[in-house]
């Protein structure tokens, strides 16, 4: 028995001599038209972090190091990757499934916002509903190719998060925390669910960390002081990234131009997901 073991036996994939109950199987397979080699979530603990931010430059990165790319934007009730991308047109589909809008890069996205008829139609679906449909993002897109899939999870530990992680097969988590956060349980549920389910956490991102002087190029820390060392050593984490709140990336955002963004504060994650460690 693992000395981390929940007594979870359902959800646990280990196979200990303390098993008390059979694992159930919810994973989907992904679409016979797809071949993804590595899948990671991009998770917070609650919305509105930045979440949507770093996975969209993750994806902007591991592109720009050319590899094939793909964001699944599980964040069904706040879709905002197709914003930072600058995509309107509507995702198509055949009898064999539903075909990812490319963005101008050639990063493949799904996202609600590329189904519904008007971007501003809300979401007023109960749980079951929107985790059915992150599963059909997975189950029924055809992908082709993929070197790295980042899903924007939605915020939480709830319903939704819980099948993901169940019926995707998630390689790596990377939490994304405001410094706020930072000092409080937010971020510990996240990892704690992470072990929960057997999910190895990769990185640590501090949003909204610091900002810049434009003037003097001073780093003031708005918040306090940064409290991302601590936390990541607490828990192993060995990889952290702290990103500044600069009106530029906000800018970017907003006009669908995150494929330009100019920054080297995501490069070490992005090592580490070249790495034989991954
Ligand atoms: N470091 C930053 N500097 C400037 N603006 C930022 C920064 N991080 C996030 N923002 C802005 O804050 C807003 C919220 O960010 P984002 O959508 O990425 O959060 P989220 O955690 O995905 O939220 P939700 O879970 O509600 O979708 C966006 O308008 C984004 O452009």
């Amino acid at each position: 028995m693992s000395e981390e073991c929940t007594h979870e036996c359902s959800t646990c994939g280990s196979s200990c001599s303390e098993r008390t109950q059979e694992q159930t199987n919810f994973r989907e397979k992904p679409h016979e038209l797809s071949n993804i080699k590595k899948v990671i979530g991009v998770v917070s603990g609650k919305g509105g972090v930045g979440k949507s931010l770093v996975t969209s430059m993750l994806a902007v990165l591991t592109k720009r190091s050319n590899y094939q790319t793909a964001i699944l934007d599980a964040d069904i009730t706040g879709p905002s990757i197709p914003k930072s991308f600058g995509l309107h047109e509507k995702a198509s589909g055949s009898e064999l499934g539903l075909y990812p809008v490319k963005t101008k890069t050639g990063i493949s996205v799904m996202s609600l916002n590329l189904l519904t008829e008007n971007e501003t139609d809300p979401v007023i679906w109960r749980g079951p509903i929107i985790a059915g449909t992150v599963k059909q993002f997975w189950t029924d897109v055809i992908w082709g190719d993929v070197d790295y899939m980042f899903i924007d999870m939605p915020p939480g530990t709830g319903d939704v998060p819980l099948t993901v992680f169940q019926s995707i097969p998630v390689d790596g988590l990377i939490i994304v925390a405001s410094p706020q956060e930072l000092v409080g349980m937010i971020v510990e549920k996240a990892v704690n669910m992470a072990q929960m389910m057997h999910i190895p956490v990769l990185a640590l991102v501090e949003n909204m960390s610091y900002v810049t002087c434009p003037d003097c190029g001073k780093e003031y820390y708005v918040f306090g002081e940064s409290h991302i060392d601590a936390i990541a050593k607490k828990f192993g984490i060995s990889t952290i990234a702290k990103l500044p709140i600069d009106p530029k990336l906000a800018a970017a955002c907003d006009s669908g131009m995150i494929e330009l963004f100019d920054g080297n504060w995501l490069n070490n994650i992005m090592k580490l997901l070249e790495s034989e460690e991954m």
